[in-house]
C-alpha cells in the first residue's frame, strides 16, 4: 500500500503523523511511504531523517494525499477537502460530532474515515486518545497557571500559594485521562484540587490514587455551580466518546467566578463543555475574556509540545496503521474490534452512532458494512 503523510496546516500544529521509526515499520511490511517535504520539522525530524528511514519526499500536499492511506494528526481543514476521493483511507483525529461540514465532505466523497479518538478497547479505553489527553491534561494546569498571572489578564494568583497565603483552587470537571493528569500537575504545584465526575466508581479510584489530596464531588448542575464559584482555574475535561461534549457550565455559573479567574476547556475538540466557550481559539491567539474571566479553548493543545506529542501519538497509532496497510481496512477491522469502532464513515454511510445522531444521518452499523452477521 502507498502511505501518504501531509504536513499539518492547523494553526501552530507542529505534530506530524509519522516518525522515522514509523516509516521503518511500514517499510518492513513492504509498504511505500510518501511524506510531504518539511512535514516533520516542527517535531524535530528533517526530510533527510525520513529518507534514511526509507521514505520518499512528496514535494506538495497533493502528492502526499494521492496515497492509498493518508495518515495525519488533526482533522482535515476545508482547504484539504478537495483531496477527498472514493476509497481513500483517512486515518487521523476527526472529532466529527461538532463538524457537520467535514462529515458531509467525507460522506459525499465516500472516504473511509478512521478516527483515532473512537478506536475503543472492550474495557472502554480509548488507546489512541489517551496519550494526547495525558499531554493536554498536564498542559492545562501549566497554561492555567500562566494565565492567572497579572500580565496575562489573570487575578495574580500563584496556584501553590506560599507559607502564610492560601493556595489557589483548581476545579476539574471530568476525572478521566485529562482530569487525572491535570490533577497530578495541580497537586504537584500545591493547589487545592476538586474533581467532579458522573462516574462514582471513577471518583473512588481517584480518591485512592491521590490519597486524600483531591476533593471528589458527584457531577450534577448544583454541585458544578457550587464548585465553579470557588474556582481560580476551571478545567473542562468531560467526554462521551464520539459525541458532542455536554454543556455543563452555564454562562450564569461563569458570572459567579471572580474577575481574573481562568477557564481552560480541554473538551473544546468535541464542541466544548462550557457555555461561554463560544469559539475555538488558537495557539497564536489563545484566550479571550468574557464576564472578566480569561477563556482558553485551543483544540490542538499537544501541537505546542510537538516532539513529546508526536512520539507519544505515533507510539500508539502506527501499530494499528500497519494492520490497516497489511490487511486492508476491511480485514483489519474484521479481525480487530477496537479498530472497527474507529471507522466513522465508509462508502457514504455514517457508521458511528453519535456522529450520525449529531448531524441527522441514518446510522449504519459497521458490522453491516463489513458483512458481519
Ligand atoms: N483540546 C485538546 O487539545 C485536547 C482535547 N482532548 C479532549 O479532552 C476531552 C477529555 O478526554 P479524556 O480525559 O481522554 O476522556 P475520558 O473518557 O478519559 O474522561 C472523560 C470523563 O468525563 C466524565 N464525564 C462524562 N460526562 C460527565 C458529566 N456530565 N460530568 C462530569 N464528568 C463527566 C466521564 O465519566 C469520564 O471520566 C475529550 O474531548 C478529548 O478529546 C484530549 C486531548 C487534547
Ligand atoms: C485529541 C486531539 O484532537 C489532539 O490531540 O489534538
Amino acid at each position: 500500500m502507498i502511505i501518504g503523510v501531509p504536513k499539518e496546516i492547523k494553526n501552530n500544529e507542529n505534530r506530524v503523523g509519522i516518525t522515522p521509526a514509523g516509516v521503518t515499520a511500514f517499510r518492513k511490511s513492504g509498504h511505500e511511504v510518501w511524506i510531504e517535504t518539511q512535514a516533520g520539522l516542527g517535531s524535530g525530524y528533517t526530510d533527510q531523517d525520513y529518507i534514511e528511514a526509507g521514505a520518499n519526499i512528496a514535494s506538495s500536499a497533493k502528492e502526499a494525499w494521492a496515497a492509498d492511506m493518508v495518515i495525519k494528526v488533526k482533522e482535515p481543514l476545508p482547504g484539504e477537502y478537495g483531496f477527498f476521493r472514493e476509497e481513500l483511507i483517512l486515518y487521523t483525529y476527526l472529532h466529527l460530532a461538532p463538524e457537520p461540514e467535514l462529515t458531509k465532505a467525507l460522506v459525499d466523497n465516500k472516504v473511509v474515515a478512521i478516527a483515532y479518538e473512537t478506536i475503543q478497547l472492550d474495557n472502554g479505553a480509548l488507546p489512541l486518545l489517551t496519550p494526547m489527553s495525558e499531554v493536554a491534561g498536564r498542559m492545562s494546569v501549566q497554561i492555567g497557571a500562566q494565565f492567572l498571572e497579572n500580565s496575562k489578564g489573570g487575578k495574580g494568583i500563584l496556584l501553590g500559594g506560599v507559607p502564610g497565603v492560601a493556595p489557589g483552587n483548581v476545579v476539574i470537571i471530568g476525572g478521566g485521562i485529562v482530569g487525572t493528569n491535570a490533577a497530578k500537575m495541580a497537586i504537584g504545584l500545591g493547589a487545592n484540587v476538586t474533581i467532579l465526575d458522573v462516574n462514582i466508581d471513577r471518583l473512588r479510584q481517584l480518591e485512592d490514587l491521590f490519597q486524600g489530596r483531591v476533593k471528589t464531588i458527584a457531577s450534577n448542575s448544583y454541585n458544578i455551580a457550587e464548585a465553579v464559584k470557588e474556582a481560580d482555574l476551571l478545567i473542562g475535561a468531560v467526554l462521551i466518546p464520539g459525541a458532542r461534549a455536554p454543556q455543563l457550565v452555564t454562562e450564569e455559573m461563569i458570572k459567579t467566578m471572580q474577575p481574573g479567574s481562568v477557564v481552560v476547556d480541554v473538551a473544546i475538540d468535541q464542541g466544548g463543555s462550557i457555555e461561554t466557550v463560544d469559539h475555538i481559539t488558537t495557539h497564536k491567539d489563545p484566550t479571550y475574556e468574557k464576564h472578566g474571566v480569561v477563556h482558553y479553548a485551543v483544540a490542538n493543545m499537544p501541537g505546542a509540545v510537538a516532539r513529546t506529542s508526536t512520539l507519544a501519538l505515533t507510539n500508539v497509532t502506527i501499530p494499528y496503521g500497519v494492520q490497516i496497510a497489511n490487511k486492508g481496512y476491511r480485514q483489519a477491522a474484521l479481525e480487530n474490534k477496537a479498530l472497527s469502532k474507529g471507522i466513522n464513515v465508509v462508502n457514504g454511510a455514517v457508521t458511528y452512532k453519535a456522529v450520525a445522531e449529531a448531524h441527522g444521518y441514518p446510522y449504519t452499523k459497521i458490522n453491516d458494512m463489513l458483512g458481519i452477521k
